[in-house]
């Protein structure tokens, strides 16, 4: 997470980024402007919220006339890798699916084989995964697990 999501827009897009995600949080007054430069860079908008954050606070990026086309979900206080899954945040995956049947809804944060089926039966389509896939044996088994278990919800 960063405080300041405006400055790494140039930056981003020029590195040759796909995708640019900044957390609600952190743009409250300047969503639209930020929006609109990342979709200039020729990046894919996304945004993403701490787990202290209502679901409510990123509709209005969704609903607008220039919507974000991925919603994060933290399903861990950002900041490092090796936490514990925050089960109660599906909740805002379920409410974000069922007004949102074909966004992508990403989550981060604890998510391995002991949790994926929570998150891909809540409606989670995008899934971020750090010490469950570079600490196992067989990372490949890992990723493709978990690519079943969202294909199969
Ligand atoms: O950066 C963050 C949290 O700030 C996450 O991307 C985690 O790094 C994911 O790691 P695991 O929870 O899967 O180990």
């Amino acid at each position: 997470m960063v405080t300041n999501p405006m400055d790494y827009v140039e930056p981003f897009g020029k590195a040759g980024a796909s995708g640019f995600t900044f957390h609600v949080e952190a743009s409250k007054d300047n969503w639209q402007e930020l929006v609109q430069r990342i979709k200039l860079k020729g990046m894919r908008p996304g945004v993403a919220l701490k787990p202290g954050t209502p679901i409510e606070d990123v509709y209005p990026l969704v609903d607008g006339e220039n919507p974000v086309e991925m919603v994060l979900v933290m399903t861990v206080e950002p900041g490092f890798g090796g936490q514990k899954f925050m089960p109660e945040m599906m909740e805002k995956v379920r409410a974000l699916r069922e007004k949102y049947p074909s966004l992508d809804i990403e989550v981060d944060g604890g998510l391995g084989p002991s949790t994926i089926g929570v998150a891909a039966s809540a409606g989670a389509n995008c899934i971020v995964a750090g010490s469950s896939v570079f600490g196992a044996s067989e990372p490949a088994q890992v990723i493709s697990l978990m690519r079943k278990s969202v294909d199969e919800a």
